[in-house]
Formats: C-alpha cells, structure tokens, sequence
C-alpha cells in the first residue's frame, strides 16, 4: 500500500500588497506518496514554486495544512522548520549557486560535513556520473555538469524528499536529459521522493503521476501508466 509522504489541505497562501491580493495557492489538496517521482507543470504564476518551498518548509502558507508523514509542519516553528529543512529536503533549483572558489567535491563536501548519516562526496558524484570531474572548479564545467553538482549535493545528506524548482530551464535539451537521468537514477535506487517543477510538458512522461496548476489549484492529477526514461524525452 503507498504510504503517504505529504498530505496538503486547503493549502492557500495570499500576497497583499496594497489593496491588491494575489492567491498564489487557492485550497491546495493533494497527497504525495513515498518514493514517487512527480512532476509539477503549469503556466507561469500558476502557484507551482509556492507549492514547493511550502512542502519544503520555505515558506508558509497564510491557511491550510501540511503534514509529511505524521508531523504537522504549518505547526512547526522557524527552528523546527529549519531542522526538517536541514534532515529531510534536498532543494536543486534553476541556477546551481556552487560556490566557485571550491571544487565539485568540496561542494559536496560543505553539506557531507554538517549531515547525520550523509553518502561520501565520493559517492553522491558518482550517483551523478561524475566520479571524474570531482577536481573541477564549476568555471570549468558545462551548466549541466554544475547541475548534477548541485543534485550530488542535494541527495549526499540522503534526504527523504528532493524538491526540484526547474533543474533543467537554463539547458539545452542533450544536457537536460542528463540531468533529468540522474533524477531518475535517484529516485530508483535511493526511493527519494521526488518533485519536479518544469514548464517543459515533455519532461511529464518520466513521472509516476502529473500534477496541473492552473491559477493556484490543481487542475489535474494523472498517473502514468507507463513511463518513459529520460533519454526517451525529446523536446
Ligand atoms: N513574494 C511574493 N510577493 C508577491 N507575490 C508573489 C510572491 N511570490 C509569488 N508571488 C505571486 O504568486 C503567484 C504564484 O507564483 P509562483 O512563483 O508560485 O508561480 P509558478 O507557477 O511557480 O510560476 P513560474 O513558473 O513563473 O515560476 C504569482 O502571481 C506570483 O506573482
């Protein structure tokens, strides 16, 4: 039975400025499940990077619920919101932010030394197939060799849920794919609970169900029947 990682209820979260109100998120009810892999799509303004930074402990809502598993996050303080952060969500957004001055592996590094149970740098590369760019400076590697960086250092504390703000809207399609390949070899052999935002339709077939954002709520949820491999994407 598919045991329920996230559970969302009547998520809203409102922008007031001025006399002006923007519901980014208007009643957001959904369920995520453990080891799923979703991807999250809809136009521009939809509410989707909300969504995400909210189950991610970001941000919080103006209303609503957020449990994962049996916790209450809208209940946690700042501290405890910082501890779920640090313990159980690792983030890869559009830009990388590696730090330039420090090698692939140094990186990775920063992350291993302060985790509780964290992979070897070693290993979270080589999760990422770049066991053999481990001495390079991010000026030194393409934009899709610094992502997987950035996804190493993601997944080395060995995060429950990895949160993914469009790991692929600065790369071109060879690259994305790659990207997108070690997303997928993650969420296979780690079981990580995986998110990812992408404006990008044709990325929705490597997913085990699609979730639509239209103006603040859920459109639309799919599962796919069969899903595709990444380097079946084209796009
Ligand atoms: N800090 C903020 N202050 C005011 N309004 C905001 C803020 N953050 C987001 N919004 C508004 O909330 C709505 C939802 O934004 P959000 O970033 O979640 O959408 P999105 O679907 O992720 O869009 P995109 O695909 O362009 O990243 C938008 O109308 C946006 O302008």
């Amino acid at each position: 039975m598919d045991k329920a990682i996230f559970r969302t209820r009547e998520l809203t979260k409102i922008y007031r400025s001025g006399d002006v109100e923007v519901r980014a998120l208007n009643g957001v009810d959904i369920t995520l499940y453990e080891g799923e892999m979703t991807v999250l799509l809809g136009p521009s303004g939809s509410g989707k990077s909300t969504f995400l930074n909210i189950v991610g402990g970001l941000d919080t809502p103006t209303s609503g619920s957020v449990h994962f598993g049996d916790e209450e996050l809208t209940a946690y303080s700042e501290r405890q919101l910082t501890r779920y952060r640090r313990d159980h969500v690792g983030f890869v957004f559009q830009f990388y932010n590696l730090i330039p001055s420090l090698t692939a592996w140094e990186n990775v590094a920063l992350v291993t030394e302060v985790a509780r149970d964290p992979m070897s740098p070693d290993e979270a590369l080589g999760m990422v197939d770049l066991g053999d760019r481990m001495t390079h400076f991010p000026a030194q590697m393409s934009g899709g060799e610094q992502q997987r960086v950035a996804i190493a250092r993601a997944i080395a504390k060995r995060p429950e849920v990895l949160l993914c703000d469009e790991p692929t809207g600065a790369l071109d399609s060879k690259t994305g794919i790659l990207v997108l390949e070690a997303l997928a070899k993650i969420n296979d052999e780690l079981g990580t609970t995986t998110a990812v935002i992408t404006h990008n339709a044709a990325i929705q077939a490597i997913a085990h169900r699609v979730v639509s954002f239209i103006d603040g709520k859920i459109a639309q949820i799919k599962t796919n029947e069969t899903r595709i491999r990444p380097s079946e994407v084209v796009w």
